[in-house]
């Protein structure tokens, strides 16, 4: 893979997919404000209006096979425009940061196999407090044998998907840890991402609760993997190995 080398080291270019919609918007806010990376292209799935803004050149989908050499593309799109991202990453062989959500095991199973040959993550949620919350369902759900486990999660009433894809990757924790959980879904208003964990037993419970009240959060998480990601060896990565 090939970066291009300025005075205060190596720049990553990236291409944002999902680029006219909510991430898509704080990732490219949050860019201009690195040195470390540089966006090179912007893509979303309708035609774009202005063809490049504020110096970044904007291409729809189905032209993305035009786009210029890029190092990682970080892709917030919705499951209909992931497999044509993936391939794009596989045939130019860049690396792929997913936060996209709603994935068919179709979908996760072509993630597997393309990681065989390039770098991927592919992350539910890019915020460290989800990411210790994980760990604290998994401990709790270990430790408590028999209690009931209820995950509740809550989001704008954009959201396409549900359960979430946090509320799924926490279920999976609490059924690492032994529990079987259950899943409730509320869509209201402009909620950026809420998860509540609760275990009960007879005559007690408890509630472990994570509320993100900004996206940059999640562009932050996705921009710092993506920085990282170009110079690691084909595999699938998890966002803490991308941490330190
Ligand atoms: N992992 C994480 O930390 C987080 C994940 N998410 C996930 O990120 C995704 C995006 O969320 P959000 O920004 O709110 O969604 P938006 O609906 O605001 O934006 C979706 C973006 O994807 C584009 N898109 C949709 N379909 C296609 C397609 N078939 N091909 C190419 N591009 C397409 C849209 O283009 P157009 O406008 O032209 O339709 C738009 O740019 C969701 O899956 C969400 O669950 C969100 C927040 C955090
Ligand atoms: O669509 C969203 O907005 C979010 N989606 C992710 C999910 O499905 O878990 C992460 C975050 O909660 C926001």
């Amino acid at each position: 893979m090939t970066s291009s080398t300025t005075k205060t080291g190596t720049t990553i270019r990236i291409l944002i997919h999902g680029a006219s919609g909510r991430m898509g918007q704080a990732l490219l806010r949050l860019a201009a404000e690195r040195d470390d990376a540089k966006v090179v292209a912007a893509v979303s799935r309708a035609q774009p209006a202005q063809r490049v803004v504020d110096g970044v050149p904007y291409f729809a989908a189905k032209e993305m096979h035009g786009v210029p050499a890029f190092d990682v593309a970080i892709d917030f799109s919705l499951a209909g425009g992931f497999d044509g991202i993936l391939g794009l990453c596989a045939e130019r062989d860049a690396a792929l940061v997913s936060g996209t959500t709603g994935l068919s095991d179709a979908q996760r199973a072509a993630l597997e196999s393309a990681a065989t040959r390039i770098p991927v993550l592919s992350s539910a949620n890019f915020s460290l407090g989800v990411a210790v919350l994980s760990e604290l369902v998994e401990r709790a759900a270990a430790a408590l044998p028999g209690w009931d486990c209820d995950i509740v999660e809550a989001h704008h009433v954009h959201k396409k998907d549900a359960p979430s894809g946090t509320a799924l990757a926490l279920g999976a924790c609490a059924e690492h840890g032994g529990a079987s959980p259950r899943y409730a879904s509320l869509r209201a208003g402009d909620i950026v991402g809420e998860h509540f964990v609760q275990f009960t037993a007879a005559g007690e419970r408890i509630e472990l609760n994570h509320r993100a009240t900004n996206r940059d959060i999640f562009a932050r998480g996705a921009l710092h993997a993506a920085t990282r990601l170009p110079a690691r060896v084909p595999g699938l990565y998890r966002l803490r190995d991308l941490l330190a």
